[in-house]
């Protein structure tokens, strides 16, 4: 397949309430310039040509997605997500038909770089199994006491990484195997965890660290920061 033909489908959970952000609407709803995060996340994997479709997976009681410009865009399909993130890609996975591999990101991700999803979307060339973005683990990493502020041991920061999105999968191996990890209640966050424990060894694309998760109230001023830069580079 052509580098640039429109083949692969997107899945975007975005489902969450966001309890960690701690603000009147679901985090992806908090606006950075003049879109939402939701958006600037969908416009991140629009922007490569072989992103053919997305489909974005929002809460039943979601009363803030209709009045976007993405609820009448004829390359979004919007569905109900789930109680879990993992129930939510497993939603959208499921009215993915036409497309070999499927990928997955955080629509709480706004900052992702086209030449990061460009490395990423090359393995389908090479790849069986799919892979991740990933970003190298910088700091010392603890492991703490169970339940307390105490520190049992450090753990080896040799070969850790940070999992991030997209990840990108053969359909029908991302489909049965979260399937799977669902139905045997297996702890499941992130879909390479679902391939995991089925028995395959997604690969490690390393990424840009700056591909953040907007998660705690802090993590917004940096999410704007980012996306900043991110316009000045790749308007150029
Ligand atoms: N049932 C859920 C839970 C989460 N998500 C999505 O999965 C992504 C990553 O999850 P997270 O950062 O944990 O978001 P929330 O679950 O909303 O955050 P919190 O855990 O703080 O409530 C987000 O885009 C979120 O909207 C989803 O689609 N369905
Ligand atoms: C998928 C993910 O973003 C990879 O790091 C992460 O696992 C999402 O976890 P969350 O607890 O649902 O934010």
């Amino acid at each position: 397949m052509a580098d640039s033909s429109p083949d692969v489908i997107a899945v975007v959970p975005a489902a969450g309430i966001g309890s960690r952000m701690q603000t009147e609407c679901p985090k992806q709803y908090l606006k950075i310039g003049d879109k939402t995060i939701l958006e600037h996340a969908v416009a991140s994997l629009m922007a490569h040509p072989r992103v053919a479709h997305v489909v974005i997976a929002i809460s039943p009681t979601d009363s803030w997605f209709a009045s976007l410009p993405l609820a009448s865009n004829p390359n979004v399909t919007v569905i109900q997500g789930g109680a879990q993130r993992a129930d939510s890609v497993l939603a959208g996975v499921n009215v993915v038909h036409n497309s070999q591999w499927v990928l997955v990101h955080d629509a709480a991700r706004p900052c992702l770089h086209l030449d990061d999803l460009t490395r990423l979307l090359a393995i389908t060339q090479t790849s069986k199994i799919g892979g991740i973005l990933a970003a190298p683990v910088r700091d010392t990493m603890k492991r703490g006491e169970p339940g307390k502020s105490l520190i049992a041991h450090t753990v080896d920061r040799e070969d850790l990484w940070h999992a991030l999105t997209p990840q990108l999968f053969p359909l029908e191996l991302l489909r049965s195997c979260l399937q799977r990890a669902l139905d045997e209640h297996a702890s499941i966050t992130d879909e390479a965890s679902a391939l995991e424990y089925c028995g395959f060894h997604p690969e490690l694309i390393s990424a840009r660290a700056d591909n953040i998760k907007v998660t705690r109230p802090e993590d917004l001023a940096l999410a704007e920061f980012y996306l900043t830069r991110l316009t000045q580079t790749e308007k150029k």
